[in-house]
């Protein structure tokens, strides 16, 4: 969420945050990098279009107009430049100047080598145990951020895995409306709306960068879960990768496999919502996983299918009013999955991502935890592999994004919650291995035809061979017409012939003088 250099009674009184990048001069003389030209100190942009109905308690909650509750100055970098204190690199960039290009793989997690699973698996689980260096996460909220006595900022270190599992509880928690009040849960920063799939796009980058940098090693690049198997079990559940079942308790991951022994943030809920707190970095119970376990949603036993894939990518539209759960002909909600694959809203309906999600049955399948479970960054990853294709076949127009009237958190320049430094859902609206320096190795679903396709198609080739046959017929009928027309006039030449000979033939009654 902020920089551990703005989490001081200082910098929150003042609004800003702007630290320095090297302070050889003293405190203040290098902020955002400005003594080398990387950046400067600037008021924070924060969109003020109005979003949709849907959220009615207007000042009520401190994600309204990120991050103007908690700060009103910003690093903004120049050039190549990039991070809370323009000491790193936009992504897509590297070197000491940030002017090398680099171009990282995410590939199928099913494609990796014993070697690369076992370093993979270990590098998670690095990330989850490595404080991160630069991040502190807020454990109040903005009205209590000082603590009791005013002077006790509230935030705690967090670790690199815990803080992406952190930002997500973070967007989709309730608006607390005051002591003894029913919390407000029809709000979602990061959820049924356009945002969804920019906001996770970014949540993705932001923990790529974390472990890159965590491992000093620009090409680290997450692997993705190609969920879309139309299975019923979940092929990377195995010790080599996620975790396999365990054989004592059949919601819980074996003892093989290191994600047993990862403990839960964000679990208590109740006290989030009665008490107006916010999850802080204190661990809980075990991930929670029963894979196609849940008896009474025989609806979510079983994974999307490939064609699912292959039929959402030909949704044409970004998104639909009313920029919401309920939209139809929307690419967004159908990959969300709120509608079938072919993009027509059903309420009863779960698809590709929720549906992943829903297959999951346990910690990966609640909102305010599923980062939890490690398949949530590979099932984000394939979310996100089939929102950067459908990118590069339909090439939208970045009009085509709304920039008012979505859900709070949605519309097109709002920066997403709870990101810093700030960063607008346009900015991850572009194809990314041109603009954000990836790409994915992917082999995408053909599409089958469909029922009416296939009858249409049949009557199409019916119609053409009754043709072909008609004209055939019609030329044999020709031709044989005109061969006894052929035949007509050599017969009557033959018989004027023959005639005119028989004429030439002296008649022998005739005398001859
Ligand atoms: O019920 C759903 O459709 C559903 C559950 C769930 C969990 C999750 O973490 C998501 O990100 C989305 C989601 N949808």
């Amino acid at each position: 969420q902020f920089p551990r250099q703005c989490a001081t009674v200082d910098a929150l009184r003042s609004g800003e945050c702007c630290p320095d990048l090297s302070p050889v001069f003293g405190p203040g003389t290098d902020r955002c990098g400005s003594s080398s030209g990387r950046g400067q100190c600037v008021p924070v942009i924060a969109d003020s279009r109005p979003h949709g109905p849907q959220y009615m308690h207007d000042g009520q909650d401190d994600r309204e107009q990120w991050p103007l509750r908690f700060f009103n100055r910003t690093c903004s970098c120049n050039s190549n430049f990039s991070g809370y204190d323009c000491g790193s690199c936009r992504p897509g960039w590297n070197g000491a100047a940030c002017n090398q290009q680099i171009r990282t793989v995410r590939r199928n997690l099913l494609d990796l080598s014993a070697e690369e699973r076992n370093n993979f698996v270990s590098v998670l689980h690095q990330a989850k145990t490595t404080i991160h260096p630069d991040i502190v996460i807020a454990t109040r909220r903005h009205e209590e951020i000082l603590g009791p006595d005013g002077t006790t900022p509230q935030f705690e270190n967090v670790s690199i895995y815990n803080y992406f599992v952190w930002s997500h509880y973070y967007s989709v928690r309730k608006t607390f409306l005051g002591a003894g009040q029913q919390s407000f849960g029809g709000v979602d920063f990061s959820h049924e709306g356009p945002a969804f799939l920019t906001w996770h796009r970014y949540h993705l980058l932001q923990l790529e960068r974390d472990m890159q940098e965590m491992l000093q090693d620009p090409s680290f690049a997450l692997p993705y879960w190609n969920f879309a198997t139309g299975g019923n079990t979940c092929d990377i559940c195995t010790d080599d990768l996620m975790g396999a079942r365990s054989n004592f308790d059949v919601s819980l991951i074996s003892q093989n496999s290191i994600f047993s022994q990862w403990r839960v943030l964000c679990e208590n809920l109740e006290d989030y919502d009665t008490l107006g707190t916010i999850c802080n970095s204190s661990e809980g119970g075990p991930i929670r996983r029963n894979p196609a376990g849940n008896v009474a949603r025989p609806m979510v036993q079983r994974l999307p299918e490939p064609q699912d894939v292959a039929l959402c990518l030909e949704v044409g539209l970004f998104d639909t009013p009313p920029f919401y759960s309920n939209s139809t002909d929307s690419f967004r909600n159908t990959v969300e999955g709120y509608s079938d694959p072919s993009g027509k809203y059903d309420p009863a309906v779960r698809s590709l991502h929720n549906l992943a999600h829903l297959f999951l049955n346990g910690t990966g399948g609640q909102t305010h935890l599923s980062p939890n479970d490690p398949i949530f960054v590979f099932l984000h990853t394939f979310t996100d592999a089939v929102f950067d294709e459908w990118l590069r076949r339909h090439n939208p127009d970045i009009s085509i994004y709304p920039l008012e009237n979505a859900p709070i958190g949605h519309n097109r320049q709002y920066n997403m919650v709870p990101f810093w430094p700030p960063v607008t859902n346009n900015e991850m609206f572009v194809t990314a291995p041109e603009n954000l320096g990836y790409s994915y190795d992917v082999q995408w679903p053909s599409r089958a035809l469909q029922v009416t396709e296939i009858i249409t198609i049949a009557i199409v080739t019916a119609l053409i061979l009754v043709a072909i046959i008609f004209a055939g017929a019609t030329c044999i009928v020709h031709a044989r017409k005109n061969k006894d027309e052929l035949h007509q006039p050599l017969l009557t030449d033959q018989y004027e012939r023959y005639s005119d000979d028989y004429d030439s033939i002296p008649n022998p009654s005739q005398s001859v003088v």
